[in-house]
């Protein structure tokens, strides 16, 4: 039997950091939607965990135990052959690894039988790995651990663009200066999110830009595109998102973008809202 799974990028459409506990994790305050981009999984029941990773951004991700994966076939204690399609950059705050992982352990779940690990084993794979079992809108507390399912995420015309730096997220985390900032501005407006979430903030912006300024190249070209609402970094960086106001606007700045620098990664998307998470074959 076979299962296949879909790996969404997640956005942090906001990344507060509130605090930093004392064995060094950062406390987080975080809006998160899922995007209908993703990579994907396929799992095969196998005496033997080998894991084969092919797609256009295949390069450089690990193809052993390193990769989460296999991490999470390890930790469910099953062995499979899984074969990831990489469509998400890596080290690209769009949660690829984690949300590979997530993905993983769902599949794995379903192909044994077996129900998902403890919370805190789940944690251990990853701060984000639990947020990416979720869907919908969903608010991330704590390290990630404390998540708030807010209901379905709302339509929007998303943008992704990631220049085709990696910036590993604890570089990004150490080069922050201030980490008590205030939370989110609760209660969200939902009449008017987009107001809401663009007076809100990613807190990591800032150190990541510095580390690796196309970052700023990438968000002052999407906030020059006509229909651009709002445009910030999602998670560690590279990766901005924009939130554009139709579909003609997003359609327009992807071509725009792709022509004018064909060697990042761009793509229109749209937030999931429902909760299909794999599918049977065999
Ligand atoms: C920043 C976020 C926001 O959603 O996304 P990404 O940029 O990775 O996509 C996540 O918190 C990333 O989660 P994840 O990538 O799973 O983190 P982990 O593997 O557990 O930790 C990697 C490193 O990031 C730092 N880290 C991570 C999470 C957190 N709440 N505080 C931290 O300080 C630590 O330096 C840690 O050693
Ligand atoms: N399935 C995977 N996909 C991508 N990277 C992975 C995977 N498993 C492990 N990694 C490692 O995790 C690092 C962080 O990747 P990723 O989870 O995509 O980034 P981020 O934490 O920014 O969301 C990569 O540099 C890579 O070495």
């Amino acid at each position: 039997m076979t299962v296949e799974v879909f790996a969404p990028a997640k956005i942090n459409l906001t990344l507060h950091v509130t605090g930093q506990r004392s064995d060094g994790y950062h406390l987080l305050d975080s809006l998160v939607v899922f995007a209908d981009v993703g990579d994907r999984i396929t799992l095969t029941k196998a005496a033997e965990t080998r894991l084969e990773v092919s797609g256009p951004c295949a390069a450089g991700v690990p193809t052993d135990a390193r990769n989460l994966v296999v991490k999470a076939a390890q930790l469910l204690g099953v062995t499979a052959h899984i074969h990831l399609h990489k469509n998400l950059p890596a080290a690209a705050g769009i949660g690829g690894g984690s949300s590979d992982a997530a993905a993983t352990l769902s599949g794995l779940c379903q192909l044994y039988c077996v129900p998902l690990p403890t919370p805190e084993a789940v944690l251990s794979l990853g701060a984000d790995v639990p947020l990416c079992l979720k869907r919908g809108l969903v608010r991330m507390e704590g390290i990630g651990e404390q998540l708030s399912a807010l209901g379905p995420s709302p339509g929007m015309h998303l943008v992704m663009v990631n220049p085709r730096v990696e910036v590993p997220t604890p570089t990004v985390f150490k080069a922050l200066s201030c980490k008590e900032n205030p939370a989110m501005n609760w209660p969200m407006n939902p009449t008017d999110w987009v107001l809401w979430v663009a007076k809100q903030r990613n807190d990591l912006e800032a150190p990541a830009v510095s580390a690796e300024p196309v970052i700023a190249d990438v968000l002052a070209m999407l906030r020059a595109q006509p229909g651009c609402q709002l445009a910030r970094m999602s998670g560690s960086g590279a990766t901005c998102f924009a939130i554009m106001e139709d579909a003609q606007a997003q359609q327009n700045t992807v071509a725009h973008i792709k022509t004018a620098h064909p060697e990042w990664w761009a793509v229109a998307c749209k937030a999931l809202t429902g909760d299909q998470f794999s599918r049977e074959t065999t």
